[in-house]
């Protein structure tokens, strides 16, 4: 089918090409690739000091319209935008708090859920109802969650007649708050799924399911994980709109970000290729360091998820690094093809020197536990922050990242304290309380199903249960 519009492809070269709408409602690719842009939109360095001012809402539609062309035009675009962070408790959405005379807090926890999955998916749950009215589809959305992209996603579609979400989690390796944000919403269109394993294997399960004929066929199924790549898309507002807060374009910016999935640290390159001037992308990981053992040694080997205190990052395959890959290696589909499909069987890939210096945007680190909690006393003390496990990781990183001191340093807090309690109050003595608007959450009712890490288990699960 001819596009008239912005076209999507796979990373792996051998699905349809679609458009915008087509994308948000596919999620995965058919050839098992992630879909990206043919091409990354550009703004010119006027374009973006024009940007200047604009609030967050017109700011996002400006962003996300070279993506949506054929499909959305700006002024729709901001209309479903407005509705979206109209649920976030700061008028800002994302806003920036100072912590030093060089570092500087991205505030992404301000939407329903407390995490930063909100900004993208109170957007995806609008994008899935806006493509989903007039037509009599029932889509089957499938996911695989760390703790937060599961409540998120859970916030944004639960009570929508067109949409049935089944969200698998690691069985007691998220923390309670995160668990009960999923599994207290007890609309008939949810369900909760704790799995034994870790993420690495409900992500892989899910993966699995949109490849698999018995389920995508009877069903019409759909991804609100990054695999998804209106997930990103929302995501790469943010990078401007603190850029611009701080001199942008004209003075570059650095960014440091807590990374598991790969997601939201790749929503800043596509800033970057888009024409925001960065400095540099630290992607900070916790002690399961794929990510930064492959991009500062080449080496991406799968090694067993070892469970931390900063549980969403608890992750070794990285679904979006795939995006990265396409890009790094001059965005030939047959070659990532090859390339991931030896990873899948192998557990391991090698980076060349080559590709490492295509990605020479992106430095990585890698902290500890007692880094964290240092990092979160640190904020504490100096700053009066109190700060996250997730968002300490990457405070650690940027603080020892050897950025010029005339280069401002953004951390993406990607997660409100209140979300774990316990690592908080061990690394500072001070317990967050949860916002007035979830704090019920410990009186209400749980409902989930507990099944065994095993794919047939999950499948008959889900074919059994999915209304169609
Ligand atoms: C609080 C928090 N921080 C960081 C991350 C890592 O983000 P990404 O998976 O996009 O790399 C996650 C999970 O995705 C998260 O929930
Ligand atoms: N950390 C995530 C893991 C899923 O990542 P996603 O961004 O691909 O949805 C979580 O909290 O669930």
């Amino acid at each position: 089918m001819a596009i008239n519009g912005t076209e999507y492809i796979s990373t792996r070269g051998n699905a349809d090409v679609l458009d915008f709408a087509g994308v948000t409602l596919t999620g995965l690719a058919s050839d098992g690739g992630l879909y990206v842009p043919r091409h990354w939109p550009q703004f010119s360095t006027d374009e973006i000091a024009a940007m200047r001012g604009l609030s967050y809402v017109d700011l996002a539609a400006r962003i996300m319209a070279p993506f949506t062309v054929g499909v959305l035009d700006e002024a729709e675009l901001r209309s479903l935008c407005a509705t979206a962070y109209g649920s976030f408790a700061h008028t800002a959405v994302t806003p920036l708090v100072q912590l030093d005379g060089q570092h500087w807090l991205l505030e992404l926890f301000h939407g329903p859920t407390l995490a930063f999955k909100d900004v993208a998916l109170q957007l995806l749950g609008q994008f899935f109802e806006r493509f989903l009215s007039g037509t009599d589809t029932k889509l089957t959305i499938v996911g695989a969650t760390s703790g937060d992209t599961g409540s998120a996603a859970i916030d944004a579609v639960a009570g929508r007649a067109q949409i049935e979400i089944f969200m698998l989690h690691p069985h007691n390796r998220v923390s309670d708050v995160q668990r009960r944000q999923m599994t207290t919403i007890l609309a008939p269109n949810v369900h909760n799924i704790a799995i034994g394993g870790s993420f690495d294997d409900a992500q892989a399960m899910v993966k699995r399911m949109f490849n698999d004929k018995d389920v995508n066929g009877p069903l019409t199924l759909s991804a609100v994980n990054s695999i998804n790549w209106a997930r990103l898309m929302a995501q790469v507002v943010y990078y401007f709109y603190a850029a611009l807060r701080l001199g942008g374009p004209e003075r570059k910016v650095a960014f440091s970000v807590p990374t598991g999935n790969f997601g939201d640290v790749f929503a800043g390159y596509v800033a970057a290729q888009m024409g925001l001037p960065i400095e540099r992308l630290i992607v900070a990981t916790n002690i399961n360091d794929i990510l930064h053992r492959a991009l500062s040694k080449g080496d991406y080997s799968v090694l067993s998820v070892t469970p931390t205190a900063s549980p969403s990052m608890d992750i070794q395959v990285s679904s979006n690094f795939e995006r990265l890959l396409f890009d790094l290696e001059g965005r030939v589909g047959a070659t990532t093809g090859a390339r991931m499909k030896w990873f899948e069987q192998m557990g391991k890939m090698v980076l060349s020197p080559e590709m490492r210096k295509n990605a020479s945007l992106l430095t990585s680190a890698r902290t500890d536990a007692d880094q964290m909690s240092a990092a979160m006393r640190w904020a504490y003390g100096a700053t009066d922050q109190i700060i996250d496990p997730h968002t300490a990781i990457a405070l650690h990183a940027a603080r020892n990242a050897g950025i010029r001191p005339d280069v401002p340093v953004v951390t993406l807090a990607t997660a409100h304290p209140a979300k774990f309690p316990d690592a908080v109050e061990n690394a500072t003595g001070i317990r967050p309380a949860l916002p007035a608007r979830v704090a019920q959450l410990f009186d209400r009712e749980e409902r989930f199903d507990v099944l065994p890490g095993a794919y047939d288990a999950v499948r008959d699960y889900v074919l059994a249960r999915a209304t169609r």
